[in-house]
């Protein structure tokens, strides 16, 4: 696939690229963006009231989660779930150093995120604006590409160079996303070079990271490893991300074996929500609480989100969606905590 080439303006934004602030100091630190709320409730059946969506991210957020993606701006017709997302981040509570982040397809889609910030006042109760970051979104394969969007990768990359441009302007962060980054669910096995070439391309574009989709979940550590290593030819791993798809139950040891690989940045989602429209059988992302739970005790250092609190979180969402929680560190805390208000109880007699 021959990939546009965007010259000037790639080398002028790639001069200017935001970085990623909310790592800390320490090289072991792993940043979780929690999807939930956008890539786990774009998946789920039946349309979600406001309140709940605003709650969902005020939970994540005092439960130290740091980056949540909170929304999308794309076309109801396609992804009704995401209707009311001018009203989720409009009344959702912003913590100061968080990064709250909505779903860009398109220059309509900037155009009415740009509407909503131009209508925002601060005030001592919401001094911070409704998001300070956008996601782009493209594919390593063009059926899927297709599917998604309408368009084909090529010209995907050619509509987001002015989307991009504006947001960076208006000093938006801008990630990139690219899906089926292991297998296509219409066309099977990526080139894992075309998943390098189109990061490079998001890159040079101005995003401050691409992350890694794996829609379908079919990736394998085997699979994982060979692609990131492949992409890192192109991109310096610092500015990577991984994003699991749990289908086949390898969502955690993926993670693991991308933070093996060199990256610090994974996607997940509370009470594992989601699954993937255009492939039958998959599931959400892998679970937060898996990713948590795994990276106890580890090199990893997640400790600034509270695993209890998320857990409470994955109950209280999959309750009010009447699904079942797929976590399963979710659902064994559960039984542990059941057990031990079972002693306790018999202690006291
Ligand atoms: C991109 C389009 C809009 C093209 O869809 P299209 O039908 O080609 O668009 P169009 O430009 O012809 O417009 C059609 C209608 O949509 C409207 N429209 C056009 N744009 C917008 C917009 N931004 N917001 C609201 N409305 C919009 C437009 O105004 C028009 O309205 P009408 O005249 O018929 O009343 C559509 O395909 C779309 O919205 N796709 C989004 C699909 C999506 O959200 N997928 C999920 C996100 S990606 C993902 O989940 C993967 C990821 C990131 O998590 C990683 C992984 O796991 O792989």
């Amino acid at each position: 696939m021959i990939i546009p080439r965007t010259s000037i303006i790639s080398r002028t934004l790639r001069a200017g690229r935001l970085h990623h602030t909310t790592s800390c100091s320490s090289k072991n630190v792993v940043n979780i963006v929690e999807v939930g709320p956008r890539d786990g409730l774009q998946n789920e059946k039946g349309v979600i009231p406001v309140d709940v969506k605003v709650e969902l991210i005020n939970r994540l957020g005092s439960a130290g989660t740091r980056y949540i993606e909170s929304g999308s701006f794309v076309s109801p017709k396609w992804v009704p779930q995401m209707a009311g997302t001018a009203e989720v981040i409009s009344q959702m509570e912003r913590l100061p150093d968080n990064h709250y982040a909505v779903l860009v397809p398109n220059q309509k889609g900037l155009d009415n995120l740009f509407t909503l910030l131009d209508s925002y006042t601060p005030s001592s109760s919401q001094p911070n604006p409704p998001v300070n970051e956008i996601a782009i979104f493209t594919a390593a394969s063009d059926a899927f590409s297709r599917a998604n969007t309408n368009i084909s990768i090529a010209d995907s990359l050619t509509r987001f160079v002015p989307v991009v441009r504006a947001a960076l302007e208006r000093n938006l962060r801008v990630r990139g996303y690219i899906s089926t980054v292991i297998s296509c669910p219409f066309s099977g096995q990526v080139d894992y070079k075309q998943v390098r070439d189109i990061a490079k391309e998001l890159m040079d574009m101005g995003c401050y990271e691409v992350s890694l989709g794996d829609t379908v979940g079919t990736g394998t550590p085997a699979s994982v490893a060979e692609m990131v290593e492949e992409v890192k030819k192109s991109v310096p791993v610092e500015n990577l991300a991984g994003h699991f798809h749990d289908t086949f139950g390898t969502g955690v040891v993926n993670v693991l074996t991308a933070l093996q690989h060199g990256i610090r940045t994974v996607d997940s989602s509370v009470g594992g929500l989601g699954g993937c429209p255009y492939s039958p059988g998959a599931t959400g992302n892998v679970a937060t609480e898996d990713v948590l739970y795994a990276l106890q005790g580890s090199e990893y250092d997640v400790s600034y989100i509270d695993l209890e609190k998320i857990v409470d979180i994955g109950w209280w969402i999959s309750e009010k969606l009447a699904r079942e929680n797929t976590s399963r560190a979710g659902r064994a805390v559960k039984a542990r905590r059941l057990r031990e208000a079972k002693q306790a109880e018999k202690a006291k007699l």
